[in-house]
């Protein structure tokens, strides 16, 4: 028979440890420690699972079959630090409404893992690489966040992302050894267990491709030989140092924000680029090629069309580009990736593109993909106003970018993302591939192409957000999770008092709901805390939650899928 495991995960966003909240105050970490020492206390009380549950506190031993691993993390350096977790005892009742939920689903408890210390000073590859998979289960949540937050970037106030604690179940693994891992690589739809070997194997990659790609670095004798090796290999190397590279540095998600995102998963910069007469004469100046020429062009590219417009028909835009746009992202290129005077950015396609709603044969959308060459710049040429949705969702990172008109954003062409779909109007956006030149690289590098091989690069279509469903059943009747085992998603969300029952607590709810949905989680818990009015349970209701007193007097829970 399958054994099942499930990893319980509590991350709250609270403004002063979460480093993508931009309002980092004092750090409060030994409060949050005792909050969440205090909530394990409490966890200690509750009956074991038929799975003998035992609790460990603040260890790090492996996690084991059968075993509740409660991790706590204090923090470090503030900046260094990823997250610390507070657990409330919200969350405890939470815990304990999971629990019985894997109860009857005859379940294993892997692991309670509440917060990551952050160790990279001090780890070995080992630990780094686990510490990175762990990561990725924040991302999970993180995620969550962010798109509620991108999702009302015109009235932040209804998304305050420390209103919005999130309690993961993540899907179940076989490999209990790296449930853990595993889990957190499941939530993010990655693959299971051998992402942390992936991860150690490109860090590797990545220094022998620093030494390749940077000259005045004086390489070892391996890396001499590896020059003699075939340049596919050498291309392997550099796509894992640009990668690398751009994953250490900080990133911004909003042009002139006070505070930098600090996560090595935001391989992501923001340039504010062009102004907004610019963007305007732009987007006329393809228009008018586009009624002059018979339209849009939507083959140029084979796997993954846009409907497009390359930039050496628009004169105009294409003299900006030479003179200004270009300039500006080498520079940027230049510094984040620490070229040397030797090393070439060379622009391989550059083109306007247009997402159109509503329209017959207009493109809404870009699936997810990987671009050709290794930096890709894009560069919103009309105002948000004028469309809904959109941005340039990052896979990995589960956030949409939307940047203010005239702003580029510059990634790796190598990072999974795509066009996120637009509801209604135009959207307008310049983008462009970039290549790598080199002295030290084998020629064929520069002409460097994502194409039918070889087969890594092959990116699959995912979906991104499905349509809500409004049918909602009693979790107490679902056999579903019986059927598959193995898997199971659960996300506790959690809304402030002060946003249950109003109307901006209603679009947050949604928002996360439709989030949650899209990243494959079954069920989402909450407490309604009903103080007897009943009208905060009808709220609940009101989004598709039910009763649910079997687990506690207040949880309500939502079946997603
Ligand atoms: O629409 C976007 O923001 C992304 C476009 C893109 O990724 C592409 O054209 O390759
Ligand atoms: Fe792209």
């Amino acid at each position: 028979m399958p054994t099942n495991f499930i990893v319980l995960t509590a991350v709250a966003f609270t403004p002063h440890c979460c480093p993508v909240v931009g309002r980092r105050g004092p750090p409060r970490a030994s409060v949050q420690l005792s909050n969440a020492l205090d909530a394990a206390n409490r966890c200690t009380r509750l009956p074991a699972t038929p799975s003998a549950v035992t609790l460990q506190l603040g260890g790090t031993a492996p996690l084991t079959d059968g075993t509740v691993h409660l991790r706590l993390a204090s923090g470090g350096d503030d900046d260094e630090q990823l997250l610390v977790v507070a657990a409330s005892s919200a969350s405890v009742a939470i815990s304990r409404a999971c629990r019985e939920l894997v109860r009857e689903h005859g379940l294993q408890v892997a692991a309670i893992d509440v917060g990551v210390r952050e160790e990279q000073g001090t780890a070995t590859p080992l630990r780094r690489a686990r510490l990175a998979t762990q990561r990725w289960r924040l991302l999970a949540a993180y995620g969550v966040w962010a798109e509620l937050h991108a999702a009302n970037e015109h009235e932040p106030a209804a998304t305050q992302p420390h209103q919005c604690k999130v309690l993961f179940v993540e899907r179940g693994v076989a490999e209990h050894t790296s449930a853990a891992a595993a889990a957190s690589l499941h939530a993010v739809g990655a693959t299971p267990v051998v992402g942390g070997v992936v991860r150690a194997g490109s860090a590797l990659l990545g220094r022998l491709g620093r030494a390749q790609l940077t000259p005045t670095y004086p390489p070892s004798l391996a890396l001499r030989l590896l020059r003699y090796l075939p340049w596919r290999v050498q291309r392997l190397a550099a796509r894992a140092w640009v990668q690398s590279m751009l994953a250490e540095h900080p990133t911004r998600a909003v042009a002139g924000e006070a505070t930098p995102y600090r996560h090595p998963m935001e391989s992501v910069r923001v340039l504010p680029l062009l102004s907004p007469a610019a963007c305007a004469d732009a987007v006329t100046e393809a228009e008018e090629y586009a009624a002059r020429e018979g339209g849009w062009s939507t083959d140029r590219h084979v796997a993954y069309p846009t409907t497009d417009i390359p930039i050496r028909c628009l004169p105009r835009l294409e003299a900006l580009w030479r003179e200004r746009l270009f300039p500006a992202v080498e520079a940027e290129a230049r510094t984040r990736l620490g070229l040397g005077p030797a090393t070439r950015v060379l622009p391989l396609d550059v083109f306007v593109v247009k997402y159109a709603a509503g329209v017959a044969g207009g493109q809404t959308e870009l699936a997810v993909h990987r671009d050709n060459g290794v930096l890709t710049f894009s560069l919103l040429l009309n105002a948000p106003s004028e469309f809904e949705g959109g941005g340039t969702y990052f896979e990995r990172a589960g956030r949409v970018y939307r940047p203010s008109l005239g702003v580029g954003v510059l990634h790796s062409a190598l990072v999974r993302h795509a066009g996120y779909p637009i509801t209604r109007g135009v959207r307008y956006v310049l983008v462009g591939f970039c290549g790598l030149e080199s002295p030290a690289l084998a020629p064929g590098f520069a002409r460097w192409r994502f194409g039918q091989d070889p087969p890594w690069f092959v990116s699959s279509r995912v979906r991104l957000l499905p349509p809500p469903r409004r049918r909602h059943v009693w979790l107490g009747r679902v056999r579903r999770p019986l059927l598959r085992p193995n898997l199971l998603g659960v996300v506790h969300v959690y809304v402030a008092p002060e946003w249950r029952g109003a109307e901006r607590g209603s679009a947050l709810l949604e928002h996360a709901l439709r989030a949650l949905r899209g990243r494959g989680v079954t069920h989402v818990l909450t407490l309604a805390d009903d103080r007897g009015s009943g009208k905060l349970r009808e709220w609940y209701e009101r989004h598709g939650f039910v009763d649910t007193a079997q687990f506690t007097e207040t949880a309500m829970v939502a079946r997603l899928l």
